[in-house]
Order: structure tokens, then C-alpha cells, then sequence
């Protein structure tokens, strides 16, 4: 297990050609962008949480019957401030860097001014973001990177800052058919009261190709934070074609912590907390007025970091998300957790609560005349409900759809409508993914890939050229190994019946990462967030 999560990669900076097995589509041409840690350790010093990893790029080149990989480190100024240094110097979710003894003194207090109001990391591991036509790797702080997608080459650092107050954004942003990309941020400490805010990043004109997009960047809506010291912390939302949803949690971020966490000689993921006690607060958000809806939708306290999809359906909004009974998912991340067989997990219970996909449902007619008590969900197709209370707001409760799901994906195509297909990894109590799965959301039918030592990372759903089918299409999916004779693969699944189509075997190091974004190639077929498929 140790080296499934906690092994030092070393990049494939030339792509190198995998042996394909079986017939990959004729049409399946473009590149599969991955992100993910892939460094744990610098000199004699490492890391404590599997989040802290320095960013490694992956890419599988998909090009007429062939599948090339390659893999590059971000150069992000964490990675070059580090492998300068030879030694973790720049602070991480799970690990608090503390200057060298031997360090100026003007060095020392330097590192406690921008821990205080602080100057967060640019170790951008999670995700690819595309804004405009450019396309950028993320984390969950004020920094990202553009990238170069043919040869994974870092070009420049941005900070969203720049462009708007947001301290914190998400790594989950989302497009509509436009290619307009929607993400979201925070404003903590510097910036006045904290807030969330909404922004939209229009996609480039063509007119402005040497012009960054993020300068035409929109603010959509900003949302006061229920509490002004402790602003939730949020990993994604969702989006419909008229509303975004955004859940305020009882998983907060402490202001004070952040700010004293360095003195205090503790790392940032101490600062977050979760408040079983409160509830949750869903927000809707109208796109086409800016504001708010009026009615407060609340459930209880819950965790999520994954939305799944989000539709409107006969005056109601659908959401389905992955959400915890707690915020344990964060503690077992910590490479001392990971190092632990599946058997130890299993034993201890590591993850006190298991991923459940929950289905919730928000009337949008007006709570104001209805009576209390009376759930006002009025779609036949749906046990979640939504209930007045005495305060005028509605309370709602889940229908749950499956347990033991991350890291899901849909048709693309379909986001924002009504949809059918979960494309996930299954894990259950620990977080070792071991199987990938294709949920039916409607029958709550579940197909299944597995083989013995296989690892599976996110499935990526790329849509066949003139696809009838919501599921008309394939799964990519790269897969690791714990068995030292078995080589990673980029397994490829018919995503109709989930049956194997090819693999390609590939003769280099790869390490299980997080998110991933496939770019067709141009002409081939249309962009899987810019137009929808024919149905
Ligand atoms: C550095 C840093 C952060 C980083 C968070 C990260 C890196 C989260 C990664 C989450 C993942 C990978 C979730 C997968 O489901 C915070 C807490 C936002 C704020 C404080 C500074
Ligand atoms: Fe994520």
C-alpha cells in the first residue's frame, strides 16, 4: 500500500508508446490530462498528507490506434523553491515548512508575516481548468498555472487576485455550451468581511487570442458567509442551465487557526473543522437575476467534496452530490493513515463514514402560502423531500442512490440536464479505490470493472462523434498496480456495457492521482464542454 500512495515519481518527459491491446475506436483522438501528487519527499524531508505531493502532469495521447504517455512536474514556485533548497520549504495542506535555522533572520521574519496573512502554496495537484482556450492546473488557493497540453511545460504562474478577491477557489469549475467556465472562490482575512463569490470567465474572442480571458472575468454573485470567522469550506458545486447550488457546510475554515497556525507550529488542515452540531445551508443561486432565491433550503450536517450533476425538472432542481456523515475522508489522507494495509483499515474503521451518492431536491415555487409541514418535492420520480418548517424555510432530506462512490464523472454533455449515468471509482470504508462503476441513477443498477492488484484512477467519460446515447461513448481510465510484474494501463471501457475495448500498457512510472480533463482532438469531434451532442 505504502508505495501505491507514497512513491517518488520519476517524469517521462518524452512520450514514450504504449502496447495496445485490443482496438481503441478510430474516433477516440485527443489528449487525457491528468493531475496529481507525485513527490513526497525532498532531501531528508516529507511530506505528512498524500495532498501535499508536488504536482505531477500526466498525458495519454490517443492518435490513431496508438497511446503515447508522458508525465512532467509542475514547475511551480514550490517546486523550484524546494528542489533548490533540497528541502520542503513551502507550507502544504498537511505540512507546515519552517525556514532552515540556518536562515536569515530577515528570511524568519519574512516566513511569519506571509504565514499570518498567508501566502498560500502554488503546489497546483488537484485538477485542469480551462479558461478561454487555455488551459491551467489547480489547487484550492489563490494560485494556478498555465500549462502547455502538447508538452505539459508549466508557462506561467496566475493569481486569481489579479482579477478578483478570492483567497480560495475551487478546482472544480464548470462550463457551459458556450465554453464559458463558472468557478467559485472565497475572500478570507485581507479583503473585509469573507464572503463567497461566484465568477464567470467568458470563453475567448477570437479577437483577444493574446489576451489572458481571465481579464474579462464577470463576478456573478457574492454571498455573505453565515459566519464571518469561520467561512465553509467547499471542494466543488453544482450548476444548472438557470442556478448554481453551492452548499454551505458545517466544514469550516477558522480564520483565527489560519492566522496562527504557523506560530502555533501546526499544519492548515488543522484549521479546518467540521460542526456536527449545525446544519447545512444550500444555496441557489439564480444566474439570470445574479441573487439568491428567496426561500432558505437547509439539511443536515453533512460533508461533501464532489458533486455529481444538477438538473431543473417541472419547477424543482435536482442535485446529486458524495457526501460523508463527517469530515473524516481528510484525516485518513495522511500518508501515516495510507501506509496502513486495507486489512488495518478495515479493522479500525479508519473512515468513520462512507461516501454515500444522495440525490437532493429544491422546489423553486414559493414556500410563502404553503403549509408547514407538508413536503412540497412533487416529482413522481423521487422519495428526497423538502418540508416547511415554522421558520418559512424547507428542510430536506436525500434519496440515497448507492454507497461506496468517488471521484464521479457524467457525460459532460450532460451536465446541467437531466442525466442517467454516474461514472465513478468504488471504494467503501477505506480509500483505496478498487473497482470503477456505472451507476443508473434511475434504476440504481450498478455495472462494475475490476481485476486483482488494479488500482483505478477517476473515470473520464469522452462521447462517441454522433452519439445517440447518453452512455454512447467510452471510459478512460488509468490504472496502477500493486503487483510489481503487472505494468500501469490506460484501460479503455465500451461505457454502454462496461466491457474492456483495449488497453494500453505503459512501460513507465505512474502514480494514482485525482482529476483529469480530456481535450479532443480539434476537428475530430465537438468539444465535450463547448456544443452538445445531437440527441
Ligand atoms: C493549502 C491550503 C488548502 C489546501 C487544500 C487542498 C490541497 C485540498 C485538496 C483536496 C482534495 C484533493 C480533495 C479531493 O477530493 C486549504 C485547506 C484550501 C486552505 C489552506 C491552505
Ligand atoms: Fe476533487
Amino acid at each position: 500500500m505504502h508505495t501505491l500512495f507514497k512513491k517518488n515519481i520519476t517524469e517521462t518527459s518524452e512520450p514514450v508508446k504504449a502496447r495496445v491491446k485490443g482496438s481503441l475506436p478510430a474516433w477516440l483522438q485527443g489528449t487525457l490530462l491528468r493531475n496529481g501528487p507525485g513527490l513526497f519527499s525532498v532531501g531528508e524531508t516529507s511530506y505528512n498528507h498524500w495532498f501535499d505531493g508536488m504536482a505531477l502532469l500526466h498525458s495519454f495521447t490517443f492518435k490513431e490506434g496508438d497511446v503515447y504517455y508522458r508525465s512532467k512536474y509542475l514547475r511551480s514556485d514550490t517546486y523550484n523553491k524546494n528542489t533548490r533548497a533540497n528541502r520542503i520549504v513551502v507550507s502544504e495542506f498537511g505540512t507546515m515548512a519552517y525556514p532552515d535555522p540556518c536562515q536569515s533572520i530577515f528570511t524568519k521574519v519574512f516566513s511569519y508575516m506571509s504565514h499570518t496573512i498567508p501566502d498560500f502554496t502554488d503546489n497546483c495537484l488537484i485538477n485542469i481548468i480551462k479558461y478561454g482556450k487555455d488551459y491551467y492546473t489547480s489547487t484550492e488557493t489563490n494560485y494556478f498555472h498555465k500549462i502547455d497540453p502538447n508538452t505539459l511545460e508549466t508557462l506561467q504562474k496566475v493569481d486569481y487576485r489579479k482579477y478578483i478577491a478570492v483567497n480560495l477557489a475551487t478546482s472544480h469549475p464548470h462550463y457551459d455550451q458556450e465554453g464559458n467556465t463558472y468557478n467559485m472562490g472565497t475572500s478570507i482575512i485581507e479583503m473585509g468581511k469573507p464572503k463567497y463569490t461566484i465568477f464567470k470567465v467568458p470563453s475567448a474572442a477570437e479577437d483577444s487570442a493574446k489576451k489572458p480571458c481571465l481579464k474579462n472575468l464577470e463576478v456573478v454573485c457574492s454571498i455573505p458567509c453565515r459566519s464571518c470567522l469561520t467561512p465553509s469550506y467547499y471542494h466543488s458545486f453544482g450548476m444548472t442551465e438557470n442556478y448554481i447550488i453551492f452548499i454551505e457546510q458545517p466544514f469550516k475554515l477558522d480564520i483565527l487557526k489560519l492566522a496562527t497556525a504557523y506560530y502555533r507550529g501546526v499544519n492548515w488542515a488543522s484549521c479546518l473543522k467540521f460542526d456536527a452540531d449545525d446544519n447545512t445551508l444550500i444555496h441557489l443561486i439564480d444566474k439570470r437575476t445574479q441573487r439568491p432565491v428567496a426561500t432558505k433550503f437547509y439539511t443536515d450536517a453533512l460533508v461533501v467534496y464532489h458533486h455529481v450533476n444538477a438538473y431543473e425538472e417541472d419547477g424543482h432542481v435536482v442535485f446529486d452530490i458524495i457526501a460523508y456523515k463527517d469530515s473524516s475522508l481528510y484525516d485518513m489522507f495522511y500518508l501515516a493513515n495510507l501506509q496502513q494495509s486495507p486489512e488495518r483499515f478495515e479493522a479500525e474503521n479508519c473512515l468513520s463514514s462512507a461516501p454515500v451518492c444522495k440525490r437532493y431536491v429544491l422546489p423553486l415555487h414559493s414556500a410563502k402560502d404553503a403549509e408547514i409541514g407538508k413536503n412540497m418535492v412533487k416529482l413522481e420520480s423521487t422519495t428526497a423531500t423538502a418540508v416547511k418548517n415554522k421558520e418559512g424555510s424547507l428542510c430536506c432530506q436525500p434519496e440515497i442512490h448507492c454507497e461506496g462512490m468517488e471521484l464521479p464523472r457524467i457525460n459532460y454533455n450532460y451536465n446541467g440536464k437531466k442525466y442517467r449515468y454516474v461514472y465513478a471509482c468504488r471504494v467503501e470504508w477505506r480509500p483505496f479505490p478498487t473497482k470503477i462503476g456505472k451507476l443508473d441513477v434511475t434504476t440504481k443498477q450498478m455495472l462494475e470493472w475490476q481485476e486483482d492488484d488494479c488500482w483505478p484512477a477517476e473515470p473520464v467519460f469522452v462521447p462517441a462523434p454522433n452519439a445517440v446515447e447518453e452512455d454512447d461513448g467510452v471510459i478512460l481510465s488509468s490504472i496502477v498496480s500493486t503487483n510489481p510484474n503487472k505494468s500501469p494501463f490506460m484501460l479503455i471501457l465500451d461505457a454502454k456495457t462496461f466491457k474492456e475495448v483495449a488497453r494500453a500498457t505503459i512501460d513507465a512510472d505512474i502514480h494514482l492521482d485525482l482529476h483529469g480533463y480530456f481535450i479532443p482532438q480539434q476537428g475530430q469531434h465537438p468539444p465535450q464542454e463547448d456544443t452538445s451532442v445531437a440527441r
